[in-house]
């Protein structure tokens, strides 16, 4: 998941006036998935929200069902509400569905499109995919990187106990260190680490290239060729620019690791562990190079949002919190810090986990992807060139380890057919309950589906599974009181491709002496 504040649907929608004379002289007589009614010329330009998509996309799969269509100056846009229709379109056809779109300015001119986010399907794509996928691509073979998590959590406890009120910008770095270490075994500092800052700054300049309608070149494409000399091209000067700090951002720690094996004191890492042994083509050391660098743009931002709503949900909800405390004082006990060699043996933080990612949809209506060919779904025309956009807040549950079952039209997310009071926080609706099953596991979901799912899925799930058993371990985190009256946090998450809770206070206290002194032993112990 790329930017934090643009979405990308509004990225999109930026690029294409170009559709006009389409719109209007190329009519296809089969039927799109039903949708709402658009004016001539400009389609549904007035029904595409622009706030929490998700919501109105769900109002949609309700109306219209599982697939609708909208049309948006000639730019055919698909949401998919229901798991069914997102394995058979994105799983089992994926050659077709598995293009992202493109854009001018951020992906073309500033070179983001050579980030696995944005990168074209193709075989580069299917050689990053392989490179992650070897390295992090399942539980046992992040084995390895689990010491390196765990001590970066330990560092992160630090952070907090010394200074609780900064605690977002402590889940910031604490991603970032995460993300780059496991990436080049790169060890951040505490106060202006370079790397961080490099990376930061990169990836703002991304949200800045990619502003829905910021850049006119956005609008007209044909426009990338001019020189920059040319009125009106200032685009092509800050293109440039940015260009040179997203070079920065991928050659620096790059080379760092070159520089560390040379010396023979690299530490292990998803580059090293590529690199080792080998003499690559200029082909190869692209593709190592860009997919390390996909790792921090991926994932900094998406592990953030996890970590800082699982402590807004320890604000409100202060009996889930005494529960996964509970367990881990009993399994546990109070003489250590928990680790991963315990996740087995706690069920109530892993189902804690899965609420974690149920409740905090992070990235709501995901990365769009673009058909390649044209296609006939369930009868309807998906023309190629289409944005599909899977709206995983609501999606009609349809397991994809339960495609025989009855249970085909039941609901996700968000949805009280799939999960009882939606709304509700309730880590115990995935736990077995007196014979009940447990409700569908959210990771089958919100990492997304096809060619594309998330590649950092169970680095994801890593680290917020070992964030949260350490932290509730040693800190009890509550509302904060002001002038005697306790302040409730709201729950209201950004837009945007990754959602965040909105800033919030809350009071985090160690739990005991025995904590304290927890906390304070050494980080790499
Ligand atoms: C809770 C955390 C995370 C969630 C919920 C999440 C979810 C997603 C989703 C929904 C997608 C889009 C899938 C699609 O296009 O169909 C995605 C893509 C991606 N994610 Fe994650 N992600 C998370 C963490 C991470 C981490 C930690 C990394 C890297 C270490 C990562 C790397 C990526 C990359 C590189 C892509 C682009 C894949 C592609 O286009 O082929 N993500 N993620």
């Amino acid at each position: 998941m790329l930017t934090p504040n643009v979405t990308w649907l509004d990225l999109c929608l930026a690029g294409i006036g170009v559709y006009l004379v389409k719109q209007v002289f190329n009519k296809n007589p089969a039927s799109y998935p039903p949708g709402p009614r658009g004016w001539p010329l400009i389609g549904n330009i007035q029904d595409i929200p622009h706030i929490k998509h998700w919501l109105t996309f769900a109002e949609w799969g309700k109306k219209y069902g599982a697939i609708s269509h909208v049309e948006v100056l000639g730019q055919h846009i698909i949401v998919i509400n229901s798991v069914k229709s997102a394995v058979d379109m994105l799983d089992k056809k994926g050659a077709v569905y598995s293009d992202r779109p493109v854009l001018p300015m951020a992906g073309e001119l500033v070179g983001w499109k050579h980030i696995l986010a944005l990168l074209p399907y193709g075989d580069r794509f299917r050689q990053y995919r392989k490179n992650i996928h070897h390295i992090i691509g399942n539980r046992a073979a992040l084995d390895v990187y689990h010491p390196i998590e765990e001590i970066e959590t330990r560092r992160f406890l630090k952070r907090v106990f010394s200074n609780p009120e900064q605690l977002q910008a402590h889940v910031r770095l604490t991603a970032g260190a995460i993300t780059l270490r496991t990436s080049y075994g790169y060890e951040v500092k505490e106060n202006n680490d370079p790397f961080i800052d490099l990376a930061e700054r990169a990836m703002n300049n991304f949200s800045r290239s990619s502003a829905p309608g910021a850049f006119i070149v956005d609008i007209v494409p044909l426009l990338a060729n001019v020189p920059e000399w040319f009125p009106g091209a200032g685009f092509k000067r800050l293109a440039r620019e940015w260009r040179q700090t997203l070079k920065e951002m991928v050659d620096v720690p790059y080379k760092f690791v070159k520089e560390q094996m040379d010396a023979g004191i690299a530490p292990m890492s998803f580059t090293s562990n590529l690199l080792e042994g080998r003499i690559l083509s200029a082909e190869e050391d692209h593709t190592v190079k860009w997919s390390a660098a996909s790792l921090y743009a991926g994932g900094a931002d998406s592990i953030v949002s996890t970590i800082y709503s699982l402590f807004l949900a320890m604000t409100l909800f202060p009996d889930v919190q005494k529960k996964a405390q509970a367990e881990l004082d009993a399994v546990v006990g109070p003489d250590r810090l928990p680790s991963f060699a315990d996740r087995d043996s706690l069920p109530y933080i892993e189902a804690l986990v899965k609420e974690i990612l149920r409740w905090n949809v992070v990235g709501p209506t995901s990365i769009p992807h673009r058909v390649t060919e044209d296609d006939i779904h369930d009868g309807y025309h998906i023309p190629k060139g289409s944005l599909v956009i899977l709206n995983f807040w609501l999606v009609r549950y349809f397991s994809v380890f339960d495609i025989s079952a009855k249970s085909k039209d039941r609901f996700m997310l968000n949805d009280p057919q799939t999960y009882a009071n939606p709304s509700q926080f309730n880590p115990e609706r995935f736990l077995d309950n007196n014979g009940k099953d447990p409700e569908p596991d959210p990771r089958t979901i919100c990492f997304g589906f096809g060619r594309r799912i998330c590649p950092g899925l169970h680095l994801a799930d890593a680290s917020v599974w070992i964030s949260t058993a350490m932290s509730l371990a040693v800190f009890d985190i509550s509302k904060v009181v002001e002038k005697d009256v306790e302040v409730t946090p709201e729950v209201d998450p950004t837009s945007g491709t990754i959602s965040h809770p909105k800033p919030f206070k809350c009071s985090i206290k160690p739990r005991s002496a025995k904590a304290v002194a927890l906390i304070q032993q050494d980080a790499n112990y």
